[in-house]
């Protein structure tokens, strides 16, 4: 049995899976966090629940950890990277060039590029004979038309500089799309679908015939809807107008919109939902606030995800919070009350995911979902076809 094991690093956690590509069975994921600390913890939970501390861990200090605990054997690595730039449309394998590409990346997705470029360097130490493939979550959205994909500036903005709408998220996208069609028993090539990514990073997509058509990210996994500690959508002259008002550098605004922004800005508690649901449960206003508002951003993307559709077959929540969250479910579908749906009160609150996905009724004018996302399977399958005893 040939495994292959999936990375995917931030700026300082590294997550894994230790997965066959051939059934989908996960043989051991975990967490390592807070690397660089002083106190990094890595986080096994399968096939042991373990957790220690590792002093100053860098990520090839984690991986090494983690593979002392791990048995399996391993035929290939997959790592999830969030921006191909305008260098990669598709899964490649690993080398140098590859490496120094992502690298260059890192202006367009300043908190992931930089991260997988660590994670890849450490992986390669550690497993330098065999093959790395690198999966990006550009790459599902590059069917895009030109009148989704670029902004409304000087034409030579895209021509000279490259700048345009890449979307991220796809491997996800992608995957929910195809789980939504075999619940729904249709072949994807038939259905239009507006699938919704809500996680750390969040995102919308517009999906026809099991292609990208629209998504709500752009240039960066800045844009579009309110995350964690990202703003999400702004006024492109907010930057100009908060380094004159503040004295502020560039840079300063920028971390601030994408590290102290979102959930966490408004709410002034957290950038986890659990923590906003519980908070607001409880009477804290500007946490139900940062609830409210994510919800209502996210319904006018969806309307908007809509013009590049004929029609909505389904709506499809997924993510932690989209699999997780009950009342963002349901807020957010009411502030989309112009296309009538009709929750299902007892399958949306249904502890776990509903039996087929639905958490509307039967007779709902518009169907939606909850579909669980993989990511890490579509990687370890992209990874297994560069890996000769496993491809077919
Ligand atoms: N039971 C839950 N109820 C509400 N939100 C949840 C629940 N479980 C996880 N989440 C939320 O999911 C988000 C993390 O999503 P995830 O997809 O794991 O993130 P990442 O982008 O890091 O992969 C956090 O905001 C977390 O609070
Ligand atoms: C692209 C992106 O935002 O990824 P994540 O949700 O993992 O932060
Ligand atoms: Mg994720």
């Amino acid at each position: 049995m040939g495994l292959i094991f999936v990375v995917n690093c931030g700026s300082s956690s590294l997550k894994f899976t230790l997965i066959n590509p051939e059934d989908g069975k996960t043989v051991a994921n975990g967490l390592a966090e807070r690397l660089g600390t002083p106190e990094a913890v890595v986080n096994i939970r399968q096939p042991v629940r373990l957790e220690f501390q590792v002093p100053n861990a860098t990520h090839g200090d984690a991986l090494d950890k983690i593979l002392s605990h791990i048995d399996g054997d391993i035929v290939g690595v997959g790592h999830r990277i969030v921006h191909g730039g305008e260098y990669f449309t598709e899964s490649v394998l690993v080398d140098d060039k590859v490496v120094e590409l992502i690298g260059s990346a890192s202006d367009l997705a300043p908190l992931h590029n930089p991260a997988h470029v660590m994670g890849i360097e450490a992986a390669r130490k550690k497993f330098p004979d065999l093959p790395h493939v690198v999966v990006f979550d550009t790459a599902f959205h590059q069917s895009m038309p030109k009148r989704a994909y670029l902004y409304a500036l000087p034409y030579a903005m895209y021509t000279n500089e490259k700048v345009r709408k890449y979307g991220f998220h796809g491997t996800s996208h992608r995957y929910v799309a195809g789980e939504a069609a075999k619940l729904m028993g249709k072949p994807l090539e038939d259905l239009h679908l507006i699938t919704m990514h809500l996680g750390n990073g969040s995102s919308t997509c517009a999906i026809r015939e099991g292609k990208s058509y629209d998504t709500s990210m752009g240039l960066t996994p800045l844009e579009g809807l309110i995350m964690g500690t990202r703003s999400g959508d702004v006024d492109a002259n907010l930057h100009e107008y908060l380094t004159r008002r503040t004295g502020c550098t560039l840079s300063e605004v920028t971390a601030m919109v994408n590290r102290e922004s979102g959930l966490l800005g408004i709410s002034g508690l957290s950038n986890d939902m659990r923590t906003l649901a519980e908070a607001a449960a409880s009477g804290h206003q500007r946490a139900a606030l940062a609830i409210d508002m994510f919800c209502f951003r996210l319904a006018k993307h969806i309307l908007g995800m809509s013009a590049s559709l004929d029609r909505i077959d389904a709506l499809i929540f997924t993510g932690g919070i989209g699999e997780n969250s009950a009342i963002v479910r349901e807020k957010t579908l009411s502030y989309l009350s112009l296309l009538r749906p009709q929750v299902d009160s007892e399958l949306n609150n249904q502890h776990g995911r509903p039996a087929n996905g639905r958490i509307t009724t039967g007779d709902s004018p518009v169907l939606a979902l909850v579909v669980p996302t993989n990511e890490e399977l579509v990687i370890a399958r992209e990874t297994a076809r560069f890996v000769p005893a496993l491809a077919s």
